[in-house]
């Protein structure tokens, strides 16, 4: 038994396609899960059935401990001690912060009271109390937002694609600020989102999706640095593919052989490498720095186009043994002409190796 959030086996149709093909799942209090995928992955679809706004055709949601949803029961929404923020937080217009705050709340007005200010002074909103919601930014009616959805203390709470209003400057105080309140109040958080980078700036736990499926499970840190395949490798940032075949447990490419276990013979396979793990090194009269078992064998190319991201550089090349393009980053600020000749080797211990699939 959980006492957060438990989905086993959630499967939903629409015209007779699964759109949600037998997800399980589970949140602990205090812990974050994120559903990452591509639009149309069916994540929404997801937090639907377990907000009850949606009714799976099987499989069994429970909340704390108790069975919210399955082939015979189902509860409805209000009655599931969920919590939901969504994109368009939409504030009650006509009322005031405190009473948009107040609005999910159960007991005395005293109670009341004390559990608006606790929360308002907690998102930096003490003060507020009777203003409306067109009198604030939008960062304002996001924390406003926040503890309305907190107030009840709800033991899950659910989030789609909470902060993707909001400008870049205030998303990241925002997320930071709702994250230690709902681990300070103990929430099972499952929030929705497309972007890799906020799943792993907010997730204890990343659940890839795609096609309806859950394709990946782990720590924001095992996904990004073990990904199950090549297009949950493409979804955290840009890759470079390089292909080959097994010979001898050993792919030979112009960068050397690579490690290929669990391979047999002849499997053609891709060897798939994120552009911070290339290393660039400077042309000697037409020749690069010696093999290293760590770096393998360099291979020449010339540069394409470079340009500076912020705190890195992009340098794409042209490699001179295929006319294939590969992009490394650089931290900081290197910004080499076009048409320069530069080695590039590969860092052994950060590539993956999989079987090719097209
Ligand atoms: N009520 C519905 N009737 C028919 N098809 C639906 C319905 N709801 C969702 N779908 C389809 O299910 C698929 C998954 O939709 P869902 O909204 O869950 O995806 P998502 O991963 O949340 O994408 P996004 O990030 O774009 O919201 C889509 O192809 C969508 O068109």
């Amino acid at each position: 038994m959980t006492t957060g959030l438990k989905v086993e086996n959630l499967t939903r149709r629409f015209g007779g396609r699964d759109v949600v093909s037998d997800v399980s799942l589970e949140v602990m209090p205090g812990q974050v899960m994120c559903l990452l995928g591509p639009s149309g992955c069916g994540k929404s679809t997801t937090l639907r059935m377990v907000a009850g706004v949606d009714r799976q055709d099987s499989g069994r949601i429970s909340v704390g401990g108790e069975v919210v949803s399955d082939d015979t029961v189902h509860l409805p929404a209000e009655a599931r001690h969920i919590g939901l923020m969504f994109q368009d937080f939409a504030l009650f217009p006509h009322l005031s912060v405190f009473d948009n705050v107040a609005f999910g709340l159960k007991g005395t007005k005293r109670e009341a009271m004390r559990r608006v200010g606790e929360l308002l002074e907690r998102v930096h909103l003490e003060g507020f109390e009777t203003a409306f919601p067109h009198e604030l930014s939008g960062g304002e009616q996001q924390r406003v937002a926040l503890a309305r959805a907190v107030a009840p203390r709800p033991r899950i709470m659910l989030m789609d694609e909470p902060f993707s209003g909001l400008d870049n400057r205030l998303r990241d105080g925002i997320r930071d600020e709702t994250l230690d309140i709902l681990k300070d109040e103990g929430t099972a958080v499952l929030l929705v989102t497309h972007e890799p980078d906020e799943a792993m700036r907010m997730a204890d736990e990343i659940a890839l999706m795609r096609e309806g499926r859950i394709v990946q499970r782990g720590a924001p840190y095992n996904v990004y640095n073990a990904p199950v395949d090549r297009s949950a490798a493409a979804f955290f940032s840009d890759i470079n593919v390089i292909r080959g075949v097994v010979k001898g447990a050993l792919t030979d490419t112009p960068f050397g052989g690579f490690l290929a276990p669990g391979f047999p013979d002849g499997s053609a396979v891709e060897i798939v490498i994120r552009p911070q793990h290339i290393r660039i090194d400077f042309d000697r009269q037409g020749r690069g720095p010696n093999p290293t078992p760590e770096d393998g064998t360099p291979a020449r190319g010339t540069v394409v186009r470079s340009r500076f991201m912020g705190n890195e550089s992009l340098v794409e090349f042209r490699m001179d043994h295929d006319g294939s393009i590969l992009k490394a980053t650089v931290p900081s600020v290197f910004l080499p002409k076009e048409g320069m000749a530069l080695w590039l080797m590969i860092r052994r211990g950060r590539c993956f190796v999989f079987r090719q699939k097209d």
